[in-house]
């Protein structure tokens, strides 16, 4: 990168870094706990619905949140659920930890619905989020698209969420899929707006960790590792014993958005693959050397 681009980032970093969001599993309290005091008061904090947690766990770690001064985001992923009571039950204790007032709505990894919910879409059309006291719903966004769903349904679906968030006035908020690769990202957020969609959105940036681990939840989720794009990103395939943060991502990203008149309204969402204090600890070292460029 050259040094005006370095340069030219320092200001838009600090304004893409300030209010962060973080996400964890419902299983890492012990790691939230450790990343506290490096976690600015008021962090959204996004609670995964992974299949390997059940539900008490993730409704704690949202308390912990909630108790910590964070703002929990608890996800709801719609094909892992078996019933409307399931759901209705998830709701009732995330209000009784005041963790209700906003949720992630994701469709879900499985390749058929476990129960009522094929998809985000049918969920928040079946107006059981606002009855709970949700206010604003999260939703994805694939600038890289998905591997198992095409493109136009991926639009359509996203069009007609936001559509449907808002005849429920209920606010939104796109956060996208994690990538190495800022190209897609822009393109993304230009076809976002070209579309008319206004909705504030959280660009999914992968927190620094081991080069292996990276790749693995890559492959995983079907994000684009190329030698090129890994490289531009800052590290090599053939050093896996290595760690990878997005410094240059992030900067880059920052600094194109901001050229190209993108900006508004997109923020970072940080996936904390090498840990929450790790993660958290990036972000604020990072955005002091940005306020010194
Ligand atoms: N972006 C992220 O951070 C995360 C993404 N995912 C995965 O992303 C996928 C899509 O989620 P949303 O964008 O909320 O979709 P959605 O629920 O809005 O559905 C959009 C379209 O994709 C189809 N679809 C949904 N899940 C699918 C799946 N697993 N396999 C094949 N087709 C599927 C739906 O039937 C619908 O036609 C899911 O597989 C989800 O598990 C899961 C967790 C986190
Ligand atoms: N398609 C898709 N499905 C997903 O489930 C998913 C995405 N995309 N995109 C990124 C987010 C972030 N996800 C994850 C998934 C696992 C860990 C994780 O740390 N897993 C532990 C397991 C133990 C635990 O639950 O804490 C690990 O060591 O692998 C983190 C983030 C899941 N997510």
């Amino acid at each position: 990168m050259s040094d005006t681009a370095v340069e030219l980032s320092g200001e838009h970093v600090i304004a893409f870094l300030d209010d962060y969001s973080i996400e964890m599993t419902g299983k890492d309290v012990p790691g939230l706990d450790e990343a506290r005091d490096a976690l600015p008061h008021g962090t959204r904090v996004n609670v995964t619905y992974l299949g390997a947690e059940d539900l008490e766990q993730r409704v704690t770690a949202a308390r912990a949140v909630r108790e910590h001064g964070l703002l929990p985001v608890p996800h709801i992923a719609a094909r892992r659920l078996t019933s409307e009571q399931e759901l209705a039950r998830f709701l009732d204790r995330l209000a009784e930890v005041q963790a209700i007032d906003k949720v992630f709505v994701i469709g879900g990894d499985p390749s058929e619905a476990a129960g009522p919910y094929p998809d985000a879409l049918t969920l928040i059309r079946s107006g059981v989020l606002e009855r709970h006291g949700v206010r604003e719903v999260g939703i994805a966004g694939y600038p890289e698209g998905h591997p198992d769903i095409p493109n136009s349904a991926l639009w359509e679906h996203l069009e007609a969420k936001v559509e449907t968030l808002r005849e429920r006035g209920l606010q939104t908020v796109i956060v996208t899929q994690f990538g190495f690769d800022t190209e897609p990202v822009v393109a993304w957020i230009r076809e976002l707006r070209s579309r008319g969609i206004d909705a504030p959105v959280r660009v999914g940036v992968p927190g620094p960790a081991g080069v292996k681990r990276l790749l693995g939840f890559a492959r995983r989720f079907g994000i684009g590792a190329n030698a090129m794009i890994v490289k531009k990103y800052g590290f090599s395939l053939t050093n896996l014993l290595g760690t990878a943060g997005p410094d240059r991502f992030v900067a880059s990203l920052a600094t194109q958005l901001t050229e190209q008149g993108l900006a508004k309204d997109v923020k970072m969402h940080l996936y904390a693959f090498g840990g929450l204090r790790a993660t958290a600890e990036w972000a604020q070292r990072f955005t002091l050397e940005g306020a010194r460029r």
